[in-house]
């Protein structure tokens, strides 16, 4: 599991540390650290051209000193200092080294552009986990500048202008290739918008971990994943390892109830009964036999559908008056429901569906979480981390946030951040497949935070391997994909 804190968590631990180690001691061991991933992404360290953006504070402090582990190797370093000041101790050991040094605000400026752009190397020590707010002048000129460098930009323990705690970016920030985070990942790293700016992240132990409190935003590897997941016994039969309920479609959308049905058969469903309009039910047929299926009258509920585990509610199955009597009826059962989609928009005209004993877990975009909660759906976007913690205490429900990052939120829990999936994702119906792959778990009697974070684990590693990425040779992919590939991802996943 790896665990995320906030800059105020991590300075109260360095506190702690340093008070036992000798001055400076934490910031040689980050400097030499963050030096030795330098050299590594250097062609050649004699020679290297380095650009050391400097702020006024200890990221400076670190920048500072690695660029002066670098000169004393035959780089050659330039340091720009954005702040007024600068860290003492690691200016003076850059000059002794030979590193050259200029000013923001009073340098050439076209020079300074040029050393940035042509740079094999810059180093963003501008702000860490002491910077608040948008960037002001000139750190985020040179913020901007290095989007147009053409070596490795090197974020110092965070890109600069990307809030530690939160991932919120008020401005400017630094988008990095590679970020290297001392002593502890930072919450802002692993949130978007911050975590699109992190690059590769690379952690460097500087012995903080005794002190750190407990988490408040966790992330799973694919090793908890896999300890967590469902396994047939030898004992198992199709109802013990878990019956799923899928109320989803409508005559006008049948592929959203494809979609579902095949999330939860994919994902390893011991039965899943769908109950639908004659449509959706004949398409859910022809594609899944596997699926057993209830032909629901207009207004009808779903007393005849049978028992299941674990209900999915929602997908394409429109918002007018008989589905919110058919969501009523799912939502009055004393089983676990996600509720998704059109599901979403009868819970957020209608807040008392969701009065009910049984656990609940929503799975909202962003637009659907600001339907819930009256806010526009760009704010959510902006503090995802707030806003999937407020949903999750105003609405007593566990939510799963999709998007660029997926969030768990349940009160008193960590938050749980998700590191698999790809933009491809960003596709109509992958989201319908989600809903099926949690309700799978869901109704293998995973709890709903547990089954809501492994399922947006296991939903994100099928669309990679479905894309075929990282980098060259990926495709786009198509919902059904995903669910078609989930047994291959199930199957990479080994117990660590
Ligand atoms: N403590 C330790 O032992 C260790 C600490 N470590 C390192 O120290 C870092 C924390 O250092 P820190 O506390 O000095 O804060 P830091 O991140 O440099 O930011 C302050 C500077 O940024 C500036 N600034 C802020 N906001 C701004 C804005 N919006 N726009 C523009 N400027 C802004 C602010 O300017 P000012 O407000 O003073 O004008 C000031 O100059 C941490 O991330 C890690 O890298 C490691 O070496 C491990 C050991
Ligand atoms: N930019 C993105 N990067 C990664 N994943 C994304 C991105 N945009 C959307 N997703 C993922 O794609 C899925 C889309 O779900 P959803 O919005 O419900 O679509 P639909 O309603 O068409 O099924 C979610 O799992 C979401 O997390
Ligand atoms: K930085």
């Amino acid at each position: 599991m790896l665990s995320a804190y906030t800059s105020d968590e991590i300075r109260a631990a360095e506190r702690e540390l340093m008070a036992r180690l000798p001055d400076g001691t934490l910031m040689r061991r980050a400097a030499t650290g963050l030096a030795a991933t330098c050299a590594g992404l250097l062609p050649r360290v004699y020679g290297g051209r380095v650009v050391v953006l400097a702020g006024g504070g200890d990221n400076g402090g670190d920048a500072l000193y690695a660029g002066a582990a670098l000169a004393r190797r035959g780089a050659r370093v330039h340091a720009i200092l954005a702040g007024r000041t600068a860290h003492e101790g690691g200016l003076g050991e850059l000059r002794r080294a030979g590193g050259r040094v200029a000013e923001a605000r009073s340098g050439d400026a076209v020079l300074m552009e040029d050393l940035i752009v042509r740079a094999d190397l810059v180093m963003d020590g501008l702000a860490g986990i002491g910077g608040a707010g948008p960037l002001r002048e000139p750190y985020a000129t040179l913020a901007r500048l290095c989007r147009r460098a053409e070596g490795v930009v090197v974020a110092v323990d965070v890109p600069s202008g990307v809030d530690a705690s939160t991932g919120e970016v008020a401005g400017e920030a630094v988008r990095a290739d590679v970020t290297v985070t001392f002593g502890a990942v930072k919450i802002g790293l692993l949130i978007d918008p911050g975590a699109s700016h992190v690059g590769a992240l690379t952690p460097f132990d500087i012995g903080l971990r005794p002190w750190l409190p407990e988490p408040g935003v966790v992330a799973l590897t694919g090793a908890d994943v896999a300890a967590r997941l469902p396994r047939p016994g030898p004992e198992s039969d199709k109802y013990r390892r878990g019956v799923v309920g899928v109320v989803a479609g409508s005559d006008r959308f049948t592929g959203a109830a494809v979609l579902t049905v095949g999330g939860a058969v994919r994902a390893g469903a011991g039965l899943v009964r769908f109950a639908s309009s004659a449509e959706p039910v004949a398409r859910v047929r022809a594609r899944w036999p596997e699926a057993v299926t209830t032909v629901l009258a207009p207004g009808e509920g779903i007393g005849e559908v049978g028992r299941v585990q674990a209900w999915v509610l929602g997908p394409g199955m429109g918002t007018g008056e008989d589905a919110h009597a058919l969501a009523r009826s799912v939502l009055g059962s004393d089983v676990p429901v996600i509720v998704d989609a059109d599901g979403l928009t009868l819970v957020a005209r209608d807040r008392s569906l969701l009065r009910r004993e049984a656990p609940t877990l929503l799975t909202p975009h962003t637009g659907e979480l600001g339907r819930l909660l009256g806010v526009p759906s760009g704010e959510i976007e902006a503090a995802r981390l707030r806003h999937a913690r407020r949903a999750a205490e105003e609405l007593s429900v566990t939510v799963l946030v999709k998007g660029s990052t997926t969030l768990v939120a349940e009160e008193g829990r960590p938050v749980r951040a998700n590191l698999t999936g790809t933009p491809w994702l960003a596709t109509g119906g992958t989201g319908d497949v989600l809903a099926g792959i949690a309700g799978a778990f869901l109704a293998a009697g995973m709890t709903c935070y547990e089954a809501a974070s492994c399922a947006a684990h296991v939903h994100g590693l099928a669309a990679r391997m479905a894309a075929g990425g990282p980098g060259e040779g990926e495709a786009p992919v198509a919902a059904l994909d995903v669910a078609l590939e989930l047994p291959a991802a199930l199957r990479s996943l080994t117990v660590g």
